[in-house]
């Protein structure tokens, strides 16, 4: 069966605006018609693809409002776009405040509706302890026709912190295989002047508190006493004066090379030997699937779903929050020993292709959208 379906996401760099284009767009190569409702065009769309449609947010600047009502808006265009373009569902990624739009507009169009609300992350383990946004959160996965959430771990938190009996499905992220594969980037390797002999430790993310920068500095900082080694430090946000900080009080800036938002993430992993995620929350942990993806060990923390995607001693290493000995002491094992690192890389990319394969999550979302329709 064809669908027409609905996707509101977050359209910057993050993780739940690329899994919700990239599900977009995969959606699209299966026939479906998707219409993106977001406020600008999706960062990962790139290109002008069949069967997708955009949508834009004008947020209204009148005068009268004190902030830019984004909520109401969306509300508005959910609303409308849903009735002339005849959706079949809208799919709303991030609880706050996309799944809550959705319910307005749902009500605007007297219910005729389907909504489907992915958890994805600090959505949950962050405003769910907000009080002033508890109650709503809860109202916006108890009205969603389907909730789904990208790990177990996010199911349970969600259970635990919002006290919902609501069903809540964890349907796994994925990469696009097609993207994320091993590439050759000699040439790359040489603008950003690495050696022959030199080992490549990576980081991306959106630089927030959760995401322990420190760490990353800290354990580099011990690896490179032991490992001729660089940092890439993908991503920009609010840490990162902090880490520019470190980086100097550690006199490693020669090591370090700080690239900002970057969008070609396959090219850069390709070029790494090793990722760190260290987050004290992580609900999935898209950056290390990419890595696996492309070849790439990851040593992330105990935290989260990090431990539903890392294989510990097989793909990578789990270290304790804040253990930065015992991230460093994996590391330089992990980047000394050729004949095991060679191992644990061909692990992690059988390993994405087995357990996240593209193909498997979006079938999933599409029998998830059927059971839906027909409820
Ligand atoms: C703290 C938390 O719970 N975060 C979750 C949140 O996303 P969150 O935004 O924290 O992070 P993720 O690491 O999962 O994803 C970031 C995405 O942005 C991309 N990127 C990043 C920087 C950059 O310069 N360029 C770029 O393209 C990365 O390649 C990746 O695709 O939702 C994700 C999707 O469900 C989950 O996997 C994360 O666990
Ligand atoms: O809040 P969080 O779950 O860590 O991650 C968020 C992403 O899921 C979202 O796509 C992005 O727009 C946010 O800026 C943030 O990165």
């Amino acid at each position: 069966m064809k669908l027409k379906i609905g996707i509101s996401c977050y359209p910057t760099v993050g993780g739940s605006g690329v899994v919700a284009t990239e599900l977009g767009k995969l959606l699209a190569a299966r026939g479906h018609e998707v219409h993106f409702i977001t406020s600008s065009v999706p960062f990962r769309l790139d290109r002008v693809y069949p069967n997708i449609y955009y949508h834009e947010v004008e947020v209204n600047q009148y005068s009268v409002f004190q902030y830019p009502p984004y909520d109401l808006t969306l509300a508005s265009k959910i609303a409308e776009v849903a009735k002339r373009q005849k959706l079949d569902l809208i799919h709303v990624h991030y609880a706050v405040p996309h799944a809550i739009c959705a319910i307005l507009a749902k009500q605007i169009l007297n219910g005729d509706l389907k909504i489907i609300t992915t958890l994805h992350g600090t959505d949950i383990t962050v405003l769910g302890y907000d009080p002033s946004m508890k109650d709503l959160i809860k109202f916006g996965i108890e009205q969603s026709d389907l909730v789904t959430a990208v790990s177990d771990d996010l199911v349970k938190q969600t259970r635990a912190l919002i006290a919902t009996n609501k069903e809540i499905q964890t349907v796994y992220n994925f990469i696009d295989e097609n993207v994320y594969k091993k590439l050759n980037v000699d040439e790359l390797k040489k603008h950003y002047k690495i050696e022959e002999d030199e080992k490549v430790v990576i980081h991306i993310s959106n630089f927030r508190p959760v995401k322990r920068i420190p760490d990353i500095i800290k354990s580099f900082a011990l690896i490179a006493e032991k490992v001729k080694a660089k940092l890439l430090l993908i991503g920009n946000g609010p840490e990162l004066a902090i880490a520019r900080q470190l980086v100097n009080d550690f006199k490693i800036k020669d090591r370090v090379l700080f690239l900002g938002n970057q969008k070609h993430i396959a090219e850069l992993l390709s070029m790494s030997n090793l990722m760190l995620l260290l987050s004290e929350k992580e609900s999935f942990g898209l950056v290390a699937l990419e890595a696996m993806a492309c070849g790439v060990p990851v040593i992330g923390t105990n935290a989260g779903g990090i431990p539903e995607v890392i294989v510990d001693g097989q793909t990578g290493y789990l270290c304790d929050i804040g253990d930065v000995n015992c991230v460093a002491d994996k590391a330089v094992s992990l980047l000394l020993d050729q004949s095991s690192y060679e191992a644990f890389s061909l692990r992690a990319m059988e390993h994405v292709q087995s357990v996240f394969h593209s193909e498997t999550v979006v079938s999933e979302y599409e029998r998830l959208y059927c059971q839906v329709i027909q409820k």
